[in-house]
């Protein structure tokens, strides 16, 4: 018996016959893609590509299920496709290991596709494969995991909503002088730990402290900016004293005795707060020498050590250790590279025991709860544990997805929101949007620029290209992007005769042109470049496209199949993640830290500064 006759019974010979027949590209070998890849192998798809660019770790075993223990280093992509071939050896599996961004995925590569799927989990690569199945014209199906959240949703160039059609969240924000000067939750306490103390001690000495301080200024706080300012500076010059014995000590006094005594001093900060209480060096070392730390005794395993919370003196030694550590691991790689510097690392033991032991000891000085290693690890490195079943139930929706999509539904395809700890509803759905008019990449037009990458200048394609077309549009001055950096603009035209090829702009890349006068950058054509080597003489161009057709469009608003009106969310239900809208009820604070960096914001000026 067929190993596919079921799924062929069930689906009926139609919808199996296209999906024998489909190109499926599949974007991310982790937790939802290897549960996908089972499904797409084990419901009758023939013809599967996928990228990934990283190896199999240890922590992936879990609920990677196509690995096991002795894949641990080799690559995901590979890897996962010989265990699901294991699945259904008749099938075709193309394995890259390759970040999706590199040049050789170019748009043509994208448009021998009927249909792409992402498991990704970070922005950066799903905006680039959002950009490419809009720029190739393939649907897209999206999707994303965090805990027992979980959502997919299906995209389509000019009749869906886009990746970027809504906008991503910003990242949680605290406000300068709260992580500075008066912290009151545990969270305020490891940034402080993290991103300030951890990188003036380590990091880059250049790192501008002013810089972020006086961005935050305001009429309120400029006593309070002028003081931590001088504050940041008193420390630069303690950093001299690195690899000294007393070195530990020495920043151990000024960012727990002397700072918190100089904050004492500002007694209008302490009206209507309970105010610090600095430590005593001298005082906490004598608890030490009684024996007041358990964390020598080598009958406690690392797990409890890890999860139970250590007393003032055994913060006090992790401190002290932790930042000799530290700096002996600078010293030594600053001997080899001057300019060498360390960067917050959750896995790194040295790391994690200072940002623990410095977080704990300011939440003391603060009367804030301390927290285990475990917990700071977790709120410091914003880990959210993954839930292989909610990685299991999004891969089999992703799945019911392309099934519509094959059917030519895709006005039937929802965007489906699920939270398996609201039950009994742990599904959600909505219809697709259309497009938002607003959105400055689906807006934009997309087009294939196939070009002598080696012949062609920029000038050409300025006069060719972009000035001189037939369509009686003069587009007027433009700026030329690549990447985020400037190519040109009508105050810089150093590349004009240079070629594509000096310009890097080569094959697979993405070059964005917008007039001049687009202030609100809608009218942009994005070119993907694709290198040929045209027969005919001197020809070095061949627009697949009309460039900047959005300029002609009468009316920039879309009529189609899909609902217009979106349910209105409470507000409590309205949250993000990775940049998908979705809903789920308020969770607890310390999970909605958002990525690495922490933005630290003053409300009143809306400026953002990540102090990470
Ligand atoms: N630009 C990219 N190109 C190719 N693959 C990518 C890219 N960015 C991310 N990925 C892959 O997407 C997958 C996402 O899976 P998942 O969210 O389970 O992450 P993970 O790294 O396996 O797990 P964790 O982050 O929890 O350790 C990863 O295997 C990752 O290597
Ligand atoms: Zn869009």
């Amino acid at each position: 018996m067929p190993r596919t006759l079921h799924a062929e019974t069930v689906l009926g010979q139609s919808l199996f016959q296209k999906i024998s027949n489909c190109r499926v590209l599949m974007v991310g070998a982790g937790g939802i893609g290897c549960e996908l890849l089972k499904n797409l192998a084990m419901s009758g798809f023939r013809q599967i590509e996928l990228v990934d660019l990283d190896t199999i770790d240890l922590s992936n075993l879990n609920r990677q299920f196509l690995f096991q223990k002795q894949h641990i280093m080799k690559s995901k992509a590979e890897v996962a496709r010989e265990s699901a071939l294991k699945f259904n050896p008749n099938i075709n599996i193309i394995a890259h290991h390759a970040n999706i961004k590199s040049p050789r995925f170019n748009v043509e590569w994208f448009k021998s596709f009927d249909i792409v799927m992402n498991a990704l989990d970070n922005l950066d690569a799903r905006r680039h494969v959002n950009m490419m199945c809009l720029v190739a014209n393939v649907p897209l199906i999206e999707s994303g995991t965090e805990g027992y959240l979980g959502q997919v949703t299906a995209i389509k160039k000019d009749e869906t909503e886009c990746y970027d059609c809504q906008p991503k969240p910003v990242r949680r924000t605290y406000p300068v002088c709260t992580i500075r000067s008066t912290p009151s939750q545990p969270i305020h306490c490891i940034v402080w730990a993290k991103s300030y103390l951890f990188s003036q001690l380590f990091g880059l000495p250049e790192d501008d402290d002013d810089e972020r301080l006086e961005a935050e200024m305001t009429q309120e706080n400029v006593k309070e900016i002028e003081n931590l300012k001088k504050e940041t500076q008193a420390l630069k010059q303690i950093r001299e004293a690195m690899g000294t014995a007393d070195y530990p000590q020495k920043v151990f006094k000024k960012v727990f005795t002397d700072d918190i005594n100089r904050l004492l001093s500002m007694e209008d900060m302490w009206q209507n707060r309970k105010s610090p209480v600095a430590l005593k060096y001298e005082e906490i070392e004598k608890l030490v020498t009684e024996g007041n730390s358990q964390l020598n005794n080598t009958e406690e395993s690392n797990t409890l050590k890890d999860q139970r919370v250590w007393s003032l003196a055994e913060n006090f030694v992790v401190f002290l250790d932790s930042v000799r550590r530290l700096s002996e691991k600078l010293m030594k790689e600053q001997a080899n590279n001057p300019n060498a510097s360390l960067s917050f690392d959750k896995d790194d033991p040295d790391s994690l025991d200072f940002v623990t032991a410095t977080s704990n000891l300011r939440s003391i000085i603060f009367d804030i709860e301390p927290k285990s290693q475990f917990k700071v690890k977790e709120m410091a490195g914003n880990i959210i544990p993954a839930i292989a079943t909610t990685n299991a139930i999004i891969a089999g929706m992703i799945v019911m997805q392309s099934f519509k999509i094959l059917n030519e539904k895709l006005n039937e395809c929802k965007t489906i929101f699920f939270d398996g700890s609201r039950r009994p509803q742990i599904f959600l759905s909505e219809s697709l949007n259309p497009p938002n008019p607003e959105c400055r990449v689906c807006n934009n037009t997309h087009i294939i620029l196939k070009v002598n990458t080696k012949k062609a200048t920029l000038r050409d394609f300025l006069d060719k290209v972009i000035h001189g077309r037939n369509d009686d549009m003069d587009i007027g001055e433009v700026i030329v992007e690549e990447g985020g950096r400037i190519i040109y603009d009508v105050e810089y035209d150093d590349n004009l005769d240079a070629t594509f090829e000096q310009l890097q702009i080569t094959d697979g890349k993405l070059v964005s042109v917008k007039p001049d006068d687009d202030i609100d950058e809608q009218n942009s054509s994005i070119f993907a470049i694709s290198h040929r080597d045209f027969e005919t003489p001197n020809t070095w161009f061949q627009v697949d496209g009309e460039p900047f057709a959005a300029r002609n469009k009468i009316s920039v608003t879309k009529s189609n199949s899909f609902s217009k009106q979106k349910r209105k969310l409470e507000e409590s239900e309205v949250d993000t993640f990775e940049g998908l809208s979705r809903k789920r009820p308020a969770m607890n604070e310390e999970i909605l830290v958002e990525d690495d960096d922490i933005i630290v914001t003053d409300s009143g000026t809306q400026k953002l500064i990540v102090i990470d």
